[in-house]
């Protein structure tokens, strides 16, 4: 039976967490969380104060590159794995550890779950319900799928199929942890895999942590941080948590569509974090044409001119491959400043152009912020709607009617989600007044200049500017 099978592997991890002599508060319980689709999960059954230890792990009961080996003699799969990337190594290990039937990591391997639902697993029609979402650029299937024949199958393994390699790629993409080498001196915070916690001249190994990675996150949740400023990594609490709550870990800011593409779910929590991305060789020829803007009255650009403001952008570090719009809030405007700077550059007139070539900086945010530049960013950020099959309206329609397969839920509220990032950002856009006098305009129905923009280019380029933008 499931339930039991469940439940004895949840018993027989914690004898295993305790033999190697991992530490658990008597004020947590490892629980079985999978009726609101959270699978297994910590949760606190007495009152924890802040930074209280929750538990903590002896080095030895971790598992990477460090510890898997025999430190007596070198072995073989010791040897193949030493020049891989730290991803793909702990992909070799845990695939060989699985296939010892001794393996000391067995009850630990064993509560790994086998059914994922990060991206790399969906099918071409279930990804098709992302529609015009960019994170379907990320997944990475085929080319994780060439290092796998390149890297894992001369491995030998026995019975290791594509489908196992990504099973356990994705298990170290949403369990690992990057740690310190040895324990730091002074007080130091760890994250999860990929992000910045871990100062950048630390060496960091990257590891499966027993327990630490039994721990769900919810965004803004978050009450548990792994420390490593003791020889034992420790799960301490960050806030106070009442008896009954769950404990949850800290996976990053991450838009929804990340969070599924590497954690195979979402929350409604994290739509804060929602991004809409727009890619520059995609938006760059509008400004070649002379249908992309009809009704601003816009020059198309010959391409020797659209190729030297992308060059002054790039020059001012503003060029980028895509940019990430956002919901507006406390961490800044919804369209970001490089944008804006960008588009006004690609919008300035030819003798505003020439003086901000001679000057070192950027005007402010405030003057890149034209009615044009607006105008065009509205108009550009619509026609990125428009490659989404449906609208805003729509998928909001089909997800209040509910009974949806899982993976198709999670899908549209992705892609509405984004939807819902650019009608902000358009609606940021439209509202920038910034003085268009120093913009390209054609002549005729000139978007009208709100004559607040009152300093001369001259001004504007003294050398009294601190950074990229004044
Ligand atoms: C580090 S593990 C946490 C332990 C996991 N629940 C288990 O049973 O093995 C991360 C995975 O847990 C699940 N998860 C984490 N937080 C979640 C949440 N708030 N809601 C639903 N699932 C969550 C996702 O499947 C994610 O890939």
């Amino acid at each position: 039976m499931e339930v039991d099978d469940f439940n004895t592997k949840t018993s027989l991890f914690l004898s295993w967490l305790s033999n190697m002599g991992v530490s658990m508060s008597p004020k947590i319980a490892l629980v079985d969380l999978r009726s609101s689709g959270r699978g297994r999960a910590v949760v606190a059954v007495g009152d924890i104060s802040p930074e209280e230890v929750i538990f903590s792990t002896p080095r030895s009961a971790v598992l990477n590159v460090q510890t898997a080996f025999n430190t007596s003699s070198v072995s073989s799969l010791q040897r193949k794995v030493q020049d891989m990337p730290s991803w793909l190594a702990l992909t070799a290990i845990i695939l060989d550890e699985s296939r010892q039937k001794d393996s000391k990591w067995a009850p630990y391997l064993a509560i790994l779950p086998r059914q994922l639902d990060n991206l790399v697993f969906w099918s071409d029609a279930e990804l098709a319900e992302l529609q015009a979402s960019k994170v379907i650029n990320k997944i990475g299937k085929s080319s994780a799928e060439d290092t796998f024949s390149n890297s894992i199958a001369p491995l030998g393994l026995e019975d290791c199929n594509t489908d196992e390699c990504h099973r356990v790629a994705s298990i170290i993409m949403s369990y690992a942890f990057d740690i310190p080498e040895t324990h730091a001196t002074e007080e130091e915070e760890v994250g999860e895999e990929g992000d910045d916690l871990v100062s950048d001249d630390e060496k960091t190994i990257l590891s499966m942590i027993p327990l630490a990675d039994m721990l769900n996150a919810d965004a803004d949740r978050n009450n548990a941080r792994l420390c490593c400023d003791n020889e034992e990594l420790e799960m301490r609490s960050i806030k106070p948590i009442s008896r009954g709550e769950e404990i949850f870990n800290d996976y990053g800011q991450l838009p929804r569509s990340d969070l599924l593409r590497r954690y195979g779910y979402i929350t409604e929590n994290y739509a804060q974090y929602d991004v809409a991305e727009i890619t520059t060789r995609e938006f760059l020829p509008l400004f070649r044409s002379r249908e992309a803007f009809l009704g601003l009255n816009l020059k198309p650009l010959s391409q020797e001119e659209l190729d030297n403001r992308v060059e002054l952008a790039e020059r001012e570090g503003v060029l980028e491959e895509s940019y990430d719009l956002s919901h507006p809030g406390l961490e800044g405007p919804s369209i970001p400043d490089e944008l804006l700077a960008l588009i006004y550059l690609i919008l300035l007139d030819d003798q505003s152009l020439k003086a901000l070539h001679d000057s070192d900086s950027l005007p402010s945010r405030s003057k890149l912020a034209t009615q044009l530049v607006g105008q065009v960013l509205v108009a550009i950020l619509q026609l990125r709607e428009k490659e989404y099959a449906t609208s805003l309206e729509e998928d909001e329609a089909l997800l209040s009617i509910g009974n949806l397969p899982n993976r198709a839920f999670m899908a549209i509220q992705v892609r509405h989600g984004e939807k819902a990032v650019l009608r902000a950002a358009m609606k940021e856009g439209a509202a920038f007044n910034g003085s268009n006098k120093r913009m390209r305009l054609a002549g005729a129905n000139v978007p009208t200049d709100t004559g607040k923009e009152k300093r001369s280019i001259e001004e504007a380029a003294r050398p009294n500017k601190k950074g990229r933008f004044r």
